[in-house]
């Protein structure tokens, strides 16, 4: 892993949205289209408010999120809500949102027809990912219900994920999925979850999820 430190939080945000900004136009240049995977959670929005207002062609970027929790968007816990209200506007207005949920009862019901809507686009161009203190990223949590199957080189694209720290259900994008991503960012704030990442890179996936996708992603950090 690569790890760049920034002097404060408003730095680190806006030289990674011009970062993620400049992949994107690239994939755009070189292939007319380019995918966006995207954290839910309360560290990410100061990137998207920046990206929204960034001159992209857009209309081409497909977004979609690392993980949904099984809420409508109804929910202030809905990171699709998130999306909607940070990114998915401005300039980003036409970007296409493929969705990570659907009004069904619990996401088994769902899977197969959300599997499909992102399999056509997969690799994933720029990958951004969150991270919990618990070393969890999108929703492999230590310890949740399905992580072993989630990690495995074989996973389906998108499975079900209940562990105690996710709150309600949830359904996440499996590690080999976002380990593909041709650019993996992480972000990360604050003492805590820095030392979390030092303890990850010498812990095996199923202690601390976060270390199936470190080999290829570049850490920001900020206090
Ligand atoms: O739906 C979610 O919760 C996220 O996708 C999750 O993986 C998030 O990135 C981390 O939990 C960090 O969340 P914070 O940014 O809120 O600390």
């Amino acid at each position: 892993m690569k790890l760049v430190e920034y002097p404060d939080r408003d730095l680190l945000m806006l030289a990674l949205a011009d970062q993620i900004a400049g992949e994107l136009g690239d994939f755009l240049r070189r292939e007319g289209r380019a995918s966006f995977c995207v954290p839910g959670g309360t560290t990410p929005g100061p990137i998207f408010d920046t990206l929204s207002g960034v001159d992209l062609d857009w209309e081409n970027v497909s977004v979609f999120l690392n993980d949904e929790r099984w809420v409508n968007e109804e929910s202030p816990r809905s990171n699709t809500r998130l999306l909607r209200e940070r990114l998915l506007r401005g300039k980003a207005l036409n970007a296409k949102l493929v969705p990570l949920y659907a009004a069904t009862d619990v996401p088994e019901d769902a899977l197969d027809a959300l599997s499909e809507g992102i399999r056509p686009h997969l690799p994933i161009s720029v990958l951004l990912l969150g991270m919990g203190a618990d070393m969890h990223t999108a929703s492999l949590f230590p310890g949740a219900d399905r992580l072993e199957e989630a990690l495995a080189s074989d996973a389906p694209i998108l499975l079900p994920m209940r562990a105690e720290a996710a709150g309600e259900p949830r359904i996440t994008i499996t590690a080999p999925h976002l380990a593909g991503a041709m650019n993996i960012h992480i972000l990360i704030t604050g003492a805590e979850k820095r030392a979390a990442i030092e303890r990850a890179a010498h812990l095996p996936p199923l202690e601390a999820p976060i270390s199936a996708v470190l080999k290829n992603a570049t850490v920001h950090w900020a206090e």
